[in-house]
């Protein structure tokens, strides 16, 4: 695992207050732990209807999202100018598109196009996990929404490609897909973020979502409400690191020409300097839940949002290395928000909850995730493959593909092999 390569990057040392500090953790939903006894927490059955007054006071307290989230909100630092007069209201009548210059959009096209070229907007309205069957009366071609039983034509059908700003000063977060209400009155909300180089983003990656989407419904009280990969700054400076706006972009093509769900966010990717893990999921917290004030229950309630960090083994091993991550950053990473791991070779997840004492005391609140079908895609072995002039067809999205072909992207690298055939696998 490579540690953190930023230039400004400082070793954390155990007893310091990491530096830009983490945001109060009242801004932050207590929803509980993920880990499937947190019924008995609740005490009540998993087929109880989740009813928010008959949780502890604490925890219903927290989960409600308050008229000061809203003031907090216009006050966060992370503000821009054009964001400080957002209330939640304001924002979640806008926040089923990403403003986005109409030269960003063409006309929709009949033809199978490029990454740039074809347009229709996507469902603002999707629910995740209660796919909706096709009936003979819907248009085959994408209409008014993706539904997922279409997935397998996403590939071949043109549809609009969202495009991120490429600047902060423009950035708006995307909420196109973002579930705007809870189908289901037992669960709690729950947002999964993939914080990564993803250079480039691979069917392994997209894999990982669609694991933890089934742990979750599988496994525990929360319902997936959206997903969000946040591609690392340039300032990360790992060998082999595409630019972020071809790994944003890279990411967004996946995400909408295989996912029905999945989103990309550029936030993290447009800082001027880096940012630790814990403040990205600040930042979505912050977007989510105290901006826009969590999601409505299906009796209209708003409620927190939790948010989790999905990650592959290999990162969470990371975290046992001296001085990649900081103490506070990592109890307020599994202790505040919580941790989604998928185990890979070469990684013994279990062996290391037990063994790490800040991952052990915050154990509930991680979930290990089985691949019960394997896959060890690694980026850096693409980027290999595509400067030996090897085939990486099945391994990434065609569109990705595509993308990396037209912009010759790793085809000049120059990163060592025995790096690339060593290390994670
Ligand atoms: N084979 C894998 N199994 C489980 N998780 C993985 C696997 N490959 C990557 N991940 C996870 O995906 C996230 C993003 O990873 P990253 O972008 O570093 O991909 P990668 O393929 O490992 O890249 P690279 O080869 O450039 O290091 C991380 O949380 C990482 O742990
Ligand atoms: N201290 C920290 O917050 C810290 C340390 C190491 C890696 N990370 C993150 O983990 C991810 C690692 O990605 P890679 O596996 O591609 O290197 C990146 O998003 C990086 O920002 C965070």
């Amino acid at each position: 695992m490579d540690p953190t390569r930023a230039p400004d990057f400082k070793p954390p040392s155990p007893n310091e207050q990491p530096h830009p500090p983490l945001d109060p953790t009242s801004t932050i939903p207590k929803s509980g732990p993920i880990v499937p006894y947190v019924l008995a927490d609740y005490n009540s059955s998993i087929d109880a209807p989740f009813n928010i007054n008959s949780l502890p006071s604490t925890i219903a307290s927290s989960l409600r999202i308050t008229n000061k989230s809203a003031a907090d909100a216009r006050d966060h630092p992370n503000s821009s100018s054009t964001n400080t007069t957002t209330t939640a209201s304001s924002s979640q009548r806008h926040s089923n598109h990403i403003p986005l210059d109409t030269s960003d959009f063409q006309p929709l096209s009949t033809e199978v196009s490029s990454e740039d070229d074809d347009d229709e907007t996507i469902d603002t309205k999707l629910s995740i996990s209660a796919p909706q069957p096709a009936t003979s009366t819907e248009d085959p071609i994408i209409h008014i929404g993706v539904q997922k039983n279409q997935i397998a034509d996403l590939e071949e059908v043109p549809h609009g490609i969202v495009r991120q700003s490429r600047s902060l000063d423009n950035y708006e977060f995307p909420t196109h897909r973002l579930c705007k209400s809870l189908q289901n009155s037992n669960k709690l909300p729950l947002v999964i973020v993939a914080c990564g180089s993803f250079s480039p983003i691979t069917y392994l990656h997209l894999r990982m979502f669609e694991m933890a989407l089934d742990a979750i419904n599988e496994q525990t009280r929360f319902e997936v409400i959206g997903g969000y990969y946040s591609p690392v700054s340039d300032n990360y400076q790992k060998p082999g690191l595409a630019t972020a706006s071809h790994r944003v972009r890279m990411c967004e093509l996946a995400c909408e020409r295989t996912s029905s769900w999945l989103m990309v966010d550029a936030w993290e990717s447009l800082q001027p300097t880096y940012q630790r893990t814990a403040k990205v999921l600040d930042h979505f917290n912050y977007e989510i839940n105290v901006k826009r004030g969590g999601v409505a229950t299906v009796t209209g309630e708003m409620v927190g949002v939790k948010i989790m960090l999905l990650a592959g083994g290999d990162l969470i091993e990371s975290m046992g290395e001296p001085n990649v991550w900081a103490d506070a950053d990592l109890h307020h990473i599994l202790g505040n928000y919580g941790c989604l791991i998928v185990e890979r070779t070469g990684s013994d997840v279990r062996s290391f909850l037990l063994s790490h004492d800040i991952m052990y005391e915050h154990r509930r609140n991680v979930l290990v995730i089985k691949q019960l079908i394997y896959n060890d895609i690694s980026s850096t072995k693409v980027r290999l493959f595509i400067r030996r002039g090897m085939s990486v067809q099945y391994l990434l999205p065609n569109s990705v593909i595509r993308y990396i072909q037209e912009h010759n992207l790793y085809v000049n690298q120059t990163e060592p092999v025995k790096q690339v055939m060593g290390g994670k696998e």
